[in-house]
Formats: structure tokens, sequence, C-alpha cells
């Protein structure tokens, strides 16, 4: 890819993606450029990853062909207000923080801007995230195969409509703290059950990663990946029996429910 991808900010979610586009060799180091609000953050990543870097958030504007806004939500309009009038009506602006819509663009460039949300993970630092991404309307095709492209570097991708961006945070960006979690819970387990700590990590994170794998290479229903499984009077369904008098899918659903109403609540309400 010929485009320079800028990234202003340099926290968790851009180092897993310049990473990711990194070790896909999609995107050569010496193409991406970063800011971030300190040299301490720039210079960790300058070592790290062999990228361009630069404090000053402008200049990584006027640089980028495809300008990744990778800070945290609260930090959008002040820096959206910073960079306003260096960005080429050319680039491509990605979003990617939960709540930002299109009108937040619109209101801070006063005009209709090349616009894609995205909603990345960070297992795009091993290339294996997903990604949903939301184009407007000043989007070519040819311009979203580009940006799908590069998302498609670190993971996969589908594109969604803007509504259906709310739902994404809780299904799959926030979603591996959840799953994380989950396989810490259950290394606890066996650790409780007598195995050591190293051992149960990766035997519990090699069964998600497998029980994933299952869903999406064969394509059959959970349920009945899940009923292959579980013998009658076996040890299976005595655990599954245990989890339903816990609530487990009902709590995780709860628990999306929970992120997608902060999702809303982060949206900026134009009427006030
Ligand atoms: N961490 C994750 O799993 C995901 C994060 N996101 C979104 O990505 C965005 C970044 O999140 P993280 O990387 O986790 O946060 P982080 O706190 O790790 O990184 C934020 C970065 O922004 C920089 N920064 C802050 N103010 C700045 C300014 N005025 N100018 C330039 N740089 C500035 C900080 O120096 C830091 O490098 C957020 O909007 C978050 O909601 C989206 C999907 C997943
Ligand atoms: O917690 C957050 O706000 C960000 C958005 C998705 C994952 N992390």
């Amino acid at each position: 890819m010929e485009q320079t991808i800028g990234f202003i900010g340099s926290g968790n979610m851009a180092q897993a993606m310049m990473g990711g586009m990194i070790r896909s060799e999609l995107v050569p180091a010496s193409q991406i450029i970063a800011s971030a609000r300190t040299e301490a953050t720039l210079s960790r990543v300058a070592a790290q990853f062999g990228i361009q870097t630069n404090l000053n958030n402008r200049h990584v504007a006027r640089e980028a062909d495809i300008l990744i806004l990778a800070i945290k939500p609260h930090d959008y309009q002040t820096v959206l207000e910073e960079i306003k009038h260096d960005v080429s009506q050319e680039a491509i602006i990605i979003p990617i923080a939960p709540g930002i819509r299109f009108v937040d663009l619109q209101q801070a460039f006063e005009q209709e801007m090349k616009v894609v949300l995205a909603m990345p993970n960070t297992p795009s630092l091993i290339e294996a995230g997903m990604s949903a991404l939301c184009p407007n309307d000043k989007i070519s095709s040819h311009e979203l195969d580009l940006v799908m492209q590069l998302f498609g570097s670190i993971g996969e991708v589908d594109v969604l409509s803007e509504k259906q961006m709310e739902a994404v945070p809780a299904i799959s960006s926030s979603a591996p703290a959840y799953v994380y979690m989950m396989i810490e819970a259950m290394a606890d387990g066996g650790v409780a059950q007598g195995l050591g700590r190293e051992q149960a990590y990766r035997l519990a994170a090699q069964t998600v990663l497998g029980a994933a794998k299952m869903v999406l290479d064969t394509g059959k229903h959970p349920g009945e990946l899940k009923d292959n499984v579980t013998s009658p009077a076996g040890t299976t369904i005595a655990a599954v029996a245990t989890l339903e008098q816990s609530k487990f899918r009902g709590t995780i659903m709860a628990a999306m429910q929970s992120c997608t109403d902060r999702v809303m609540e982060m949206q900026i309400d134009y009427e006030d």
C-alpha cells in the first residue's frame, strides 16, 4: 500500500493496529507516522515499530492520506479543533472511538469530509482482529476497498450501518476483556483443582481458541457444538447446569447491554 497512514494517539489500540499492519507487510513502517501526548511514548513506539513519530498532531494530520484518530473519546473535540485546517479534502479520516458519529466530524470540520467510522479490537496486533467499518457518502467504493484492505491486514472486517456500529463495542471491541476474564477464571478453577498456573492458562486459552475456530470453521450452531460435548449424566452437563443456575448467558447479555448503554451515553447531543 502506498498511502501514508497517520495515527493521532499512540496507545494500546494504535500500537495493536500499527504492529499488525507492519507484521502483515501491507504497510512498511516508514509509511506510518504517529503522534502522542508525550515524547516518552513516541520514543517507545519509534523504537518498537520503526515508524516516524512527531509530537505535533497538525504535522501528522497534514502528512496522512489515511488518518486514524486513536485518542480517547473525551479528547476528540480538542484534537479535531486542533487539526481541522490541516486535513486534506482527499484524506480519509478514521475515528475509532465508541460514541463518535459522522455528525461529530461534520460539526468539527464544518463540512463533510471523507470519513470511515471504525471499531477494531486489540487482537489486531496478532492479525486476529475483528473490525467493523461504516463509510460516509463521500467515500468511493475504491476508497472503501482501500480501508477494508488496511483493516483486513490485521484481521476480519465487516461493513455495517452507522446504527449497527453502536452494538460493536459490546460484541467485539470491548469483548476481548470479558473473554480474558473467562480465561482467567478458568485458569483459577484449574489451579484450585491442582494444575500449575502456566499450564492452566495454556489449557484454558487454547480451549477458547479451539471453540471459537469450531464455530467459525464448521458453521455449526454453537448449541449443537455444546450438545456434542455433553454426554448423558456426564461431566459437561454438570458444569452446564451450574452455569445456567448462575445465569451465565443472561449475565453476558446484560454486560453487553451495559456496554452499549455506555456508547449511547457517550454520544454528543447537539440539541443541548
Ligand atoms: N483499547 C481497545 O481495545 C480499543 C480502543 N478503542 C478506542 O481507541 C481509542 C484509543 O484507545 P486506547 O488506545 O485504548 O487508549 P490509550 O490511552 O492507550 O491511548 C491513547 C493515546 O492518545 C494519546 N493522546 C491523548 N491526548 C492526546 C492529544 N491531545 N494529542 C495526541 N495524542 C493524545 C495518548 O498519549 C495515548 O498515546 C479510544 O477512543 C478507544 O475507545 C477502540 C476499540 C478497541
Ligand atoms: O473501553 C473502551 O472505551 C474502548 C472501546 C472499545 C474497547 N475499549
